[in-house]
């Protein structure tokens, strides 16, 4: 196999975002959990997402992870590697897009790195290096309340250059706006006066088709899934890939129990689950609980059990800003966050051993312990559900066939749940 694109996620809920939204552009995609081992039988593709999950890990160990699998990207062809961020940016001072640019960018010999979130489908745009989540600044927006990286500075110049060694240049929208060859010139400008990374402006789709023409001339670039589209369309227009229909990997439908696991604290998903509550029965688990011992977990599967084989059922830990900080008050946020994800992770075991075979689950960290905890080696990407949310097939693994939906936080709309399953049955 020869890639085509080689993609770095640093974690899972963004990995299927990525894929999804390159296999909508055309490129033939799968989602790699990790770098695969040689027994798993992949198909011929032209981009591979290794998914990790290193966004809220220590930085030391984040650029270890990613330095590994773009060194098994590139082995395999890839010219270029894109290392999939979050569109919020989510990050804190200590990292972790800073230290792994740092390393991917000397691995890769390049001078200065192209960065953007941007993701305009769900309305991240970039102007004058300022991050917005639809007509709010960053430090606005939900994300200042995020339980692992509550973002208080819309200003990604500033963002990146606390947690990179690199100085950090601006290239502006009205250099994107020019095209490829006017952000290549600043790109050059930047590099000259010393600067590692380029945080790039990005509102419309025709500047992220700028973005990407001018990042497929250097090997590595750092974005959301924005970014992705530019790349992808790039490829194509360059002749280097042919665009595929989507269709052609579609996986086959998959029958059994449903069932629904959200740790996301964001606003998205409480309201998600606040709109499925009317129609499906919901069990809310106490943190407190979860925190103090394995109790909590077993009755959630007993409580499944007596209903799954009628409904889906929704199990949530999810809760608002002040209760996610007065826990983390009491027992500390790395404590918290590790305990709630191994806590839903061992619900999901259960609900598989059970025979739940289709398994939405709502948030990154929390995807990223479900999946690991089901060992699920790589995924074949089905129908969009919404902007960022792909089906996702089962590749290897020793459940058999499962469909997925691994939901970002922030995604979807109020009916996302009910839709998700509609599209999943
Ligand atoms: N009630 C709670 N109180 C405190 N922390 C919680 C609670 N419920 C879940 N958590 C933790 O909050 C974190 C939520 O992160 P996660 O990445 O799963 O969601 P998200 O950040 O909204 O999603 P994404 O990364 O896709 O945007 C996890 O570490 C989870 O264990
Ligand atoms: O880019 C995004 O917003 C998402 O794909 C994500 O990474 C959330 O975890």
């Amino acid at each position: 196999m020869t890639l085509s694109l080689g993609c770095i996620a640093d974690d899972y809920t963004g990995a299927s975002d990525l894929a999804n939204t390159l296999a909508k552009e055309g490129l033939r995609t799968i989602q790699t959990i990790g770098i695969p081992t040689d027994h798993l039988a992949l198909p011929e593709v032209d981009a591979i997402v290794v998914s990790l999950k290193i966004r809220s890990i220590a930085a030391s160990e984040a650029v270890e992870r990613a330095r590994a699998s773009d060194r098994w990207l590139r082995e395999r062809g890839a010219d270029h590697v894109m290392y999939k961020i979050c569109s919020t940016f989510d990050s804190t001072d200590k990292g972790n897009i800073g230290p792994v640019l740092d390393s991917l960018r000397a691995d890769a010999g390049e001078t200065t790195v192209l960065v953007t979130p941007a993701f305009p489908q769900t309305g991240r745009t970039v102007y004058q290096g300022n991050l917005f989540v639809g007509a709010a600044p960053l430090n606005e927006s939900p994300l200042k309340d995020h339980p692992l990286n509550p973002m208080h500075d819309a200003n990604l110049v500033r963002v990146l250059a606390r947690q990179s060694a690199a100085s950090v240049g601006l290239v502006d929208l009205s250099i994107v706006a020019r095209g490829a060859e006017a952000i290549v010139e600043r790109l050059a400008q930047l590099a000259s006066d010393g600067n590692g990374a380029a945080i790039t402006d990005a509102v419309f789709e025709s500047d992220l088709e700028a973005i990407g023409a001018a990042a497929l001339r250097q090997r590595l670039s750092i974005g959301a899934s924005g970014l992705g589209l530019g790349l992808a369309r790039g490829l194509i227009a360059a002749g280097t890939v042919r665009r595929h229909e989507r269709t052609a990997v579609y996986g086959k439908p998959v029958a059994g129990p449903a069932a629904i696991l959200a740790g996301s604290c964001s606003q998205a998903t409480l309201k998600q689950i606040a709109k499925a509550e009317q129609t499906m029965p919901v069990l809310r688990l106490d943190p407190e609980k979860l925190m103090n011992g394995r109790e909590e977990a077993q009755l959630a599967l007993d409580w499944a059990a007596e209903r799954m084989a009628r409904t889906p059922v929704i199990i949530a830990s999810s809760s608002n800003p002040d209760d996610v900080s007065r826990l983390q008050t009491r027992y500390g946020r790395d404590a918290v966050g590790q305990v709630i994800e191994q806590s839903l992770a061992a619900i999901a075991e259960g609900l598989v051993e059970r025979g739940v075979r289709r398994l939405i689950v709502a948030g990154g960290e929390t995807s990223g312990a479900v999946v690991d905890r089901l060992a699920i080696p790589a995924f074949r990407l089905g129908q969009e559900i919404v902007a960022g949310v792909p089906v996702l097939h089962s590749i290897g693994g020793r459940h058999g066939d499962m469909v997925l939906a691994l939901k970002s936080g922030n995604f979807g709309g109020e009916s996302f749940f009910a839709d998700a399953l509609a599209i999943m049955a």
